[in-house]
């Protein structure tokens, strides 16, 4: 089968691998559409994201929808010819973690694409049955595929508790911020605002029908929150762009007994945040690392047209063009670019 396997920073080489065998709990399954992330391109460019190092080539790709071709002896209600979108992160399923049900937090859990575990940027992949979810007829293996970074949205808003009427500020119009804002919209939000410092990308978030943008490059973000809610601030703040000031600022847009939501990852560990600030406002701040139990609601939401992720779509590439992808995909503007099998 055909698979483009990182070897090298900046370089991706097609190997022509043996189909993976079949577990009796797991369904084969025909890759169509991955979805480029944007750790996908970090690893890429620098072969590295924090303690993860790529130290064996590596096969990328965790944004990933397909036919199930074949099914294993033990698995029930998926059978050869289902579309399916494949969550990445396989837990241990035994730990008090997973026992809880936060299985994305299980310390053994084994995610796409994260070294050493190889991703989806290949015609085949063997998956658990019960990390692979159906596709009704109306959602597409793209919108299967970008289920992940939906679920991202979906676990942030739920973190902030989004609810009916809030008002909601997300940091930072990547693919991530722009789901974070679908997502809280679908949770309720009334009112979404986003930042950024490039104006296209504040230009396609407005066009998607955010409340307000503002380009934190040349406005004062406290100064246009306040005017945008006289003067009380958004109920939640997501951060979603992992800049250090970004990160700072979120106190500045944020009311009152408000709750942060912290999603992006700085590149320094450490970043200045005034506690005092945190507690005299009583401002709820949480982690928000990846999800649990969301690829059912982000079907039903493509389902039922309630977000829109096709929309963020800029290209389609073969995996034989998977260098000229990765080019793509690192330009500024550019939201989310997708290694479809459909074009070969
Ligand atoms: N916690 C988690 O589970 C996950 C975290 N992430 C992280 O979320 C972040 C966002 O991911 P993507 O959207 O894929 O990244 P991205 O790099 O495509 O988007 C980030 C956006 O933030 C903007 N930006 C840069 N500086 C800014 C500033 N000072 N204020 C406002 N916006 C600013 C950039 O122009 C860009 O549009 C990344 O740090 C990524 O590593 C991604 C997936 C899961
Ligand atoms: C942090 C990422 O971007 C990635 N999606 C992951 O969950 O590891």
């Amino acid at each position: 089968m055909r698979t483009a396997v990182l070897v090298e920073p900046m370089e991706f080489e097609l190997q022509d691998r043996g189909r993976p065998t079949l577990g009796p709990d797991e369904v084969l399954v025909a890759i169509r559409d991955v979805g480029i992330c944007g750790s996908d391109v970090h690893y890429y460019e620098h072969g590295r994201i924090g303690d993860y190092v790529v130290e064996d080539p590596l096969v990328l790709g965790h944004e990933s929808a397909g036919d199930v071709v074949e099914v294993g002896d033990d698995v029930t209600g998926l059978e050869a010819g289902d579309r399916v979108a494949l969550e990445p992160g396989v837990p241990c399923r035994r730990c008090a973690h997973c026992k809880r049900g936060e299985y994305h937090l299980c310390e053994s859990v084994e995610f796409m694409a994260t070294p050493p575990h190889d991703g989806a940027f290949a015609e085949y992949v063997a998956w658990p049955a019960d990390f692979a979810y159906k596709l009704p007829e109306t959602v597409s293996t793209v919108e299967g595929a970008l289920c992940e970074p939906l679920s991202v949205g979906i676990h942030a808003a739920r973190r902030g508790d989004v609810g009916t009427g809030d008002t909601v500020l997300v940091t930072g119009a990547g693919p991530i911020g722009l789901m974070v804002a679908e997502a809280a919209r679908a949770a309720g939000a009334t009112d979404v605002i986003i930042t950024d410092i490039v104006p296209e990308k504040l230009e396609f978030a407005r066009a998607r029908g955010v409340d307000r943008a503002i380009n934190v490059a040349g406005t004062d973000l406290e100064t246009a929150v306040d005017e945008y809610t006289d003067g009380v601030g958004a109920d939640v703040v997501v951060e979603a762009s992992g800049a250090e000031p970004s990160i700072r600022s979120t106190l500045d847009g944020v009311c009152r007994g408000g709750t942060v939501v912290l999603v992006g990852l700085s590149d320094e560990a450490e970043v200045p945040f005034d506690v005092l600030e945190v507690i005299d406002n009583e401002i709820d701040v949480h982690g928000s690392f990846r999800y649990a139990n969301t690829y059912s609601a982000a079907i039903d939401l493509l389902a039922d047209g309630v977000v829109d992720v096709e929309g963020m779509v800029d290209f389609r590439s073969s995996l034989e063009n998977v260098d000229d992808a990765f080019g793509r995909a690192m330009e500024p503007t550019v939201i989310k670019g997708i290694i479809s099998f459909d074009d070969d």
